[in-house]
C-alpha cells in the first residue's frame, strides 16, 4: 500500500445546487438568441424583461442591469475576444459558443462595469453551473481569474497592437469595432484620430430616446411635462427623455400624437420639407417609407401646408407599419406597398421626394450592438445598384423645380457621395443645393452641400442627406 492510499481521503463537497440569478439567466438566455437565431438583441430582450417582471423574478432595476449585461456585452465583443484569447490556450472559435457567451458576460462585468471582482468571477461561475455544468463551470471560473489580473486598461496595453504601427488594428480593438468599419467610418469622417475615437466610443454609448412631437397633433410643451424631459438640440419637434424614459407609457406616444424617433431623422424630414420651391408644393413623395418614422413626421408638415403625401414601401408587411404610423395624420395621405424601382405613379407627379433608401445602417450602431459583427463589406455591393435605383426614380418621379432628398443612415461614402456622384453624372437635367442651411443652428455639417450628421458631433445617428433640385 502506498503512503498516498493511507492518507485519510478527503470528505467529498456536498452538492450544491447553483444559485438561481434570474437577471444573469436572461442576460445568457438573450445573448444566446442573438448568436444561435440572428435576432436582434432590441427585439430579443423587451419580451424576456416583460415575462420576468410578470412573474416576479426581476424588478426594475434588475431589468436595467440584464439590460446593460447583454448591451454591453455585444457592444465590446470585439475588446472581449481579443482579451479571451489571451486567457484562453486554444483558438475562440473552438470554444463552444455557449460557454463563450458565459465567459464574455463574465468579461464584460469585471472589466465594463463597476460590479466588484470578486461578485463578477463567483455570479458568472454560478451561471456557467447553472446553464454549463460543474465540469465546464470550472473553465469559466480558471479563464476568468486569468481575465481578472488587469483592468481594462492594462488588458488593452497587452492586446492591442500599438496605435503607431497599424492606427486601425488598434482602434478596432480598443474600441470594439470590425477593423473595415472603423476604415470606412474614418474615410467618411476623415481628419485624424480624436474625432475617429470620439465617434467609435459614441457608438458604443446608449442614446437617449427622442421623442417626435407630430406637429399639428401635439406640441413640444405637452411632451415636456414628461419626467426628465427636455427640448431637443436640433429639432424643433424633438424631445428627449434624458432619464431613459419608457417612452411606452407616454400618452401622446400611445395613441400616435407623437412617436420614437431619432434626431437625426427628424432635421432629414424638416429640411426636406423646407427646402425652397418655386411653384406648386401639393404633392409629395416618400418612395421607401417603412416603418414609417419619417413618413409619419413628412405628413404632418404635408398637412399644415395643405399637401398629400403618398408613402410607399415595398414590403406590405412594412407598409401595414406605415399606415399605422400615419393614422391619425390631420391631413389626406395615402400609403402603397410598391417597388420604388418599379413605380406605379407617373414620372414628375411630385413637388418633393423623400428616397431614405435601405443601407448598412453603419449610421446607428449604438441602436443594434450586434449589427457591426453581423454586417461584411459584401454587403455593400448588394446595396449599391437598389440604392442608385431608387434615386433614380426618385429623380424620374419629381416634376422640373421640385426637390429630392437622398438618405441613408449610414456615413459610408460608398452609400452616400458616391451613389449622388454617379446617378447626376448619369442623369443630368439635376444639380445638389446646399443642405447645410435647412439645419440652422447645427454645426460641423462638412463643406456641404450634402450634410453628414455624427453621433459624437450632434447626438444624432450618422444620417446623410443629399438635396437635388430638377432642373430640366
Ligand atoms: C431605411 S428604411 C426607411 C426608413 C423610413 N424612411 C423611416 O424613417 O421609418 C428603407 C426601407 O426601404 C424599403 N425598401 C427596400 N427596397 C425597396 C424598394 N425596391 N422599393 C421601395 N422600398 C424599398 C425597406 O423595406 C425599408 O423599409
Amino acid at each position: 500500500m502506498s503512503d498516498h492510499s493511507r492518507r485519510p481521503r478527503k470528505p467529498a463537497k456536498p452538492y450544491r445546487r447553483p444559485k438561481k440569478d434570474p437577471v444573469r439567466i436572461l442576460a445568457f438566455d438573450a445573448l444566446r438568441a442573438v448568436d444561435e437565431r440572428d435576432a436582434y438583441a432590441n427585439l430579443v430582450l423587451p419580451p424576456l424583461l416583460r415575462q420576468a417582471r410578470e412573474k416576479g423574478d426581476i424588478d426594475a432595476r434588475d431589468a436595467a442591469l440584464a439590460t446593460e449585461l447583454v448591451y454591453g456585452t455585444l457592444r465590446r465583443q470585439g475588446t472581449y475576444d481579443a482579451v479571451l484569447a489571451a486567457c484562453v490556450d486554444r483558438p475562440l472559435r473552438d470554444v463552444d459558443p455557449p460557454v463563450l457567451d458565459v465567459l464574455s458576460l463574465g468579461v464584460h462585468q469585471l472589466l465594463g462595469t463597476r460590479i466588484p471582482q470578486h461578485a463578477a468571477v463567483s455570479a458568472t461561475v454560478e451561471l456557467a453551473r447553472a446553464v454549463l455544468g460543474d465540469g465546464r463551470a470550472k473553465f469559466v471560473n480558471a479563464v476568468l481569474r486569468k481575465v481578472a489580473q488587469h483592468d481594462l486598461d492594462g488588458w488593452l496595453e497587452r492586446v492591442a497592437p500599438p496605435y503607431d504601427e497599424d492606427p486601425e488594428d488598434h482602434l478596432a480593438v480598443v474600441h470594439s469595432h470590425p477593423r473595415w468599419i472603423v476604415s470606412a467610418l474614418w474615410d467618411a469622417l476623415g481628419g485624424g484620430r480624436a474625432g475617429i475615437e470620439d465617434l467609435l466610443e459614441a457608438d458604443n454609448e446608449r442614446p437617449e430616446v427622442t421623442l417626435v412631437a407630430r406637429p399639428g397633433r401635439v406640441t413640444t410643451g405637452e411632451l415636456l411635462r414628461e419626467d426628465a424631459a427636455e427640448p431637443g438640440r436640433w429639432s424643433p419637434y424633438a424631445v428627449r427623455l434624458t432619464a431613459g424614459g419608457e417612452p411606452g407609457a407616454v400618452d401622446a406616444v400611445r395613441d400616435g400624437r407623437a412617436g420614437v424617433q431619432d434626431e437625426g431623422s427628424q432635421l432629414v424630414a424638416v429640411a426636406l420639407a423646407n427646402a425652397p420651391l418655386d411653384g406648386p408644393d401639393r404633392a409629395w413623395l416618400d418612395g421607401c417609407a417603412g416603418p414609417g418614422g419619417k413618413a409619419a413626421l413628412l405628413a404632418a408638415l404635408a398637412a399644415e401646408r395643405g399637401a398629400v403625401l403618398l408613402a410607399s414601401e415595398k414590403q406590405p408587411h412594412r407598409a401595414g407599419l406605415v399606415a399605422r404610423a400615419l393614422a391619425g395624420n390631420p391631413g389626406p395621405h395615402q400609403v402603397i406597398a410598391a417597388d420604388g424601382t418599379r413605380p406605379p405613379w407617373r414620372t414628375g407627379t411630385f413637388d418633393r421626394v423623400l428616397m431614405d433608401v435601405p443601407c448598412t445602417g453603419l449610421g446607428a450602431l449604438r441602436r443594434r450592438p450586434e449589427a457591426r459583427w453581423r454586417r461584411r463589406p459584401e454587403d455593400l455591393d448588394g446595396f449599391a445598384p437598389l440604392q442608385r435605383a431608387l434615386l433614380q426614380t426618385a429623380l424620374e418621379s419629381v416634376r422640373v423645380g421640385g426637390v429630392v432628398g437622398y438618405a441613408t443612415c449610414s456615413p459610408h461614402l460608398a452609400e452616400t457621395r458616391a451613389v449622388v456622384d454617379d446617378v447626376l453624372k448619369r442623369q443630368g437635367g439635376a444639380e445638389l443645393i446646399d443642405a447645410r442651411p435647412l439645419m440652422p443652428g447645427v454645426p460641423a455639417l462638412g463643406d456641404g452641400p450634402d450634410v453628414q450628421l455624427w453621433p459624437h458631433l450632434h447626438g444624432t445617428d450618422a444620417m446623410y442627406l443629399a438635396l437635388i433640385r430638377r432642373t430640366r
